[in-house]
């Protein structure tokens, strides 16, 4: 049995703004096995972001975890518990802010984020940002770390590394800027990473290049990985399962080919329709019609109803959380779960009842949806 080294439970993340409560990430349950790299994967604003950093505590005022669970291992990174006056509080073998940092300053859990240039300090070079981060995470002497320093520079394919590790950042190019924070990530061996679209702004080859680099890297150390994108081709070439999130909600989980070949929610069918294939001029790529309604203010029923194309009236009426989808019987078969009323297992008189008219099936985009659009659920 490979080992589950993180375990998401339930966990909900919201920033209580002026305009309201945005619930931006709604009750999301997923978990990493070791050597494993897990895809989220969403329309921009679907609470990928707000996930990964919630995993991290890296949540910042006016926003607030306020439920669910996260471990690492066997450490709780997040979890409350009722208190004496009835109030949620932090379970006592949460850890605390310093050993949270502690495991995230490399040695266990490294983040990579989308802009090098927020996570590289301008005015040093970055053989030295990389050999200090080496020095103070593993012990070693000053020699040692830049002789690693360099050693991963390399690793991660810098061409000529002793040289380039006297350059600063801004002489690097945006790809050679994200394989420095790969170097970084990788350089302490972790045992899991939290990408969030670290290879977004580049252009495809070089995205390419550093999509092949991170599995080669990934087999060689057998680092996790929680890997946060909006591309479908990204999570194609890199994952082995995958979250579609929709709405602060995870509305189908599978292993990469289930997900492609067999796929079982109506939003993941719209994002795969809308990915470009090399049997397809970009003409009749089909973009998933419609906008995401704000996460403030979610449709009620299922959040996609007012988008999907398969939308019927008890769409409007059932909210449905995942549910295994797949036959479980066979022992040899891989978790598949869903969160549409289509499918059987819910019995939530989907087939009884008659479809909608939403934005995806007239493909106007027009008020058709504002009335089923308002109030929660
Ligand atoms: N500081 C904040 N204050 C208020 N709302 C926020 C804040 N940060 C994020 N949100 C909201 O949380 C929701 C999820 O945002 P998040 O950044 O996680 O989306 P995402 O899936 O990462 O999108 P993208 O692909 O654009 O990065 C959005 O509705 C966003 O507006
Ligand atoms: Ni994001």
């Amino acid at each position: 049995m490979t080992e589950t080294i993180l375990q998401i439970d339930d966990l909900k993340t919201q920033f209580f703004t002026e305009e309201g409560v945005v619930r931006a990430v709604d009750g999301i349950s997923f978990d990493v096995n070791e050597g494993e790299i897990v895809g989220l994967v969403g329309e921009s604003g679907a609470g990928k972001s707000v996930a990964a950093q919630s995993i991290l505590r890296l949540i910042d005022h006016p926003g607030e975890i306020v439920g669910g669970e996260v471990r690492f291992r066997d450490d709780v990174l997040f979890g409350l518990e009722e208190g004496p006056d009835g109030d949620l509080q932090p379970r006592d073998e949460m850890l605390s802010n310093e050993d949270m940092r502690r495991r995230i300053r490399g040695t266990e859990i490294a983040i990579i984020f989308q802009d090098p240039m927020e996570s590289l300090n301008p005015v040093f070079t970055v053989g030295n940002q990389l050999r200090e981060f080496i020095e103070i995470n593993r012990n070693l002497s000053k020699e040692e770390a830049k002789e690693e320093a360099i050693h991963m520079l390399r690793e991660v394919g810098i061409p000529e590394p002793e040289a380039r590790y006297e350059n600063y950042p801004h002489q690097f190019s945006g790809g050679m800027r994200q394989r420095v924070l790969i170097a970084m990530a990788l350089a302490c061996e972790p045992s899991l990473i939290i990408a969030d679209e670290p290879t977004t702004a580049l252009d495809v080859t070089v995205e390419g290049q550093i999509l092949s680099l991170v599995d080669e890297l990934q087999d060689k150390y057998d680092t996790s990985f929680v890997w946060v994108t909006h591309d479908m081709g990204v999570v194609a070439e890199l994952c082995d399962r995958v979250n579609v999130m929709y709405l602060g909600e995870i509305v189908e989980q599978a292993t990469v080919d289930d997900l492609f070949y067999d796929t079982k929610h109506p939003y993941t069918e719209a994002l795969l329709n809308s990915m470009p294939r090399p049997d397809q001029t970009v003409h009749e790529l089909e973009p998933v019609k419609g906008v995401m309604p704000e996460a403030i203010d979610p449709p009620r029923g299922c959040r996609f109803h007012t988008r999907c194309p398969d939308a019927r009236e008890a769409c409007v009426e059932t909210h449905p959380t995942c549910r295994e989808v797949s036959d479980r019987d066979d022992p040899e078969t891989q978790s598949h779960r869903s969160a549409c009323i289509k499918h059987d297992e819910f019995d939530a008189g989907y087939w009884f009842s008659e479809p909608i008219e939403v934005q995806a099936k007239t493909g106007i985009s027009g008020d058709l949806v504002s009335d089923t659009s308002k109030g929660g659920d």
